[in-house]
């Protein structure tokens, strides 16, 4: 089922990343699910998963997407204008939420959240709800980019850091320093415990809950990993501690 949706505004982070609000009428989501969006392409209509940024709640939804070359629907997304129309999936769907992970109560719990450039948006949406802080002591979000300039929405985590002493905000800008950022991949970032030695966190299987979201590569290299750790992923019949979303 689809519904038809209305650019609110769109927000141009770099030349060819970008986030837009849109107006449509959708079923409720949890965040860290995502919508789908169509196009005409040629002579049929193209769709394409998008996570969701903002919270549930919100009177829009919004993306946060990057325009891939040659790609069928994304640099059409990229030329839309404020008014402009286009099809949005009636409802959200997706697991990697935090309604799918186990409800462990052992003490100093923590979220680890591995996401590589759009993917921060799932992360985002549910940072900007409480439940996150209420359900763990310590919550972590590691955002990997290339360029400085692809850190959309850095000024909202920064934020979201201040207002909170127990969520450790580790930036991983792998093609250029930058004060205060990793200059390393994630997964190696990962294998050499320099994520731990940054949040002064242990990642363990008893303690930690961790989602991974983005390329492919990534978040395999980086379940790899995890696994080699002891921690085990997270499946409705068995419950672990990897959840992941792979975007293409
Ligand atoms: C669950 C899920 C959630 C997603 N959420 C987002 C999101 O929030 N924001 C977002 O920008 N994308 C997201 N994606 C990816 C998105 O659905 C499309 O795949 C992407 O926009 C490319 O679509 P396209 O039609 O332009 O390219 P296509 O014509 O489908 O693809 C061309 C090729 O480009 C490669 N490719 C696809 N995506 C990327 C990428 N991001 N960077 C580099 N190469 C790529 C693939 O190899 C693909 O075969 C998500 C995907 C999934 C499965």
């Amino acid at each position: 089922m689809w519904v038809e949706g209305t650019i609110l505004a769109r927000r141009d982070w770099t030349d060819k990343l970008f986030s837009l609000q849109i107006a449509a009428d959708i079923s409720p989501f949890i965040a860290g699910q995502f919508i789908k969006l169509s196009l005409q392409h040629e002579e049929r209509r193209v769709a394409r998963a998008y996570s969701l940024v903002n919270p549930p709640g919100s009177d829009y939804l919004e993306i946060l997407a990057v325009a891939v070359e040659d790609g069928q629907l994304s640099p059409k997304l990229q030329d839309l204008n404020v008014g402009d129309s286009l099809e949005v999936s009636a409802t959200a769907t997706g697991f990697m939420t935090l309604d799918e992970l186990p409800k462990a109560e052992s003490a100093g719990r923590q979220l680890w959240m591995l996401a590589t450039g759009t993917a921060v948006g799932p992360f985002i949406s549910m940072l900007k709800t409480p439940e996150p802080a209420a359900r763990f002591e310590h919550l972590v979000l590691v955002y990997g980019v290339r360029y400085a300039e692809d850190l959309a929405y850095l000024v909202d985590l920064q934020a979201l850091a201040k207002a909170n002493p127990d969520f450790h905000l580790v930036l991983s800008v792998t093609r250029e320093p930058m004060a205060g950022a990793l200059q390393q991949r994630i997964p190696q970032a990962l294998s050499s415990g320099e994520l731990e030695a940054m949040t002064g966190l242990t990642l363990s299987a008893e303690h930690s809950q961790v989602m991974i979201c983005g390329n492919p590569g990534m978040v395999a290299e980086c379940q790899t990993l995890l696994l080699e750790r002891g921690l085990a992923k997270n499946l409705r019949r068995a419950p672990g501690n990897i959840t992941v979303e792979k975007y293409w």
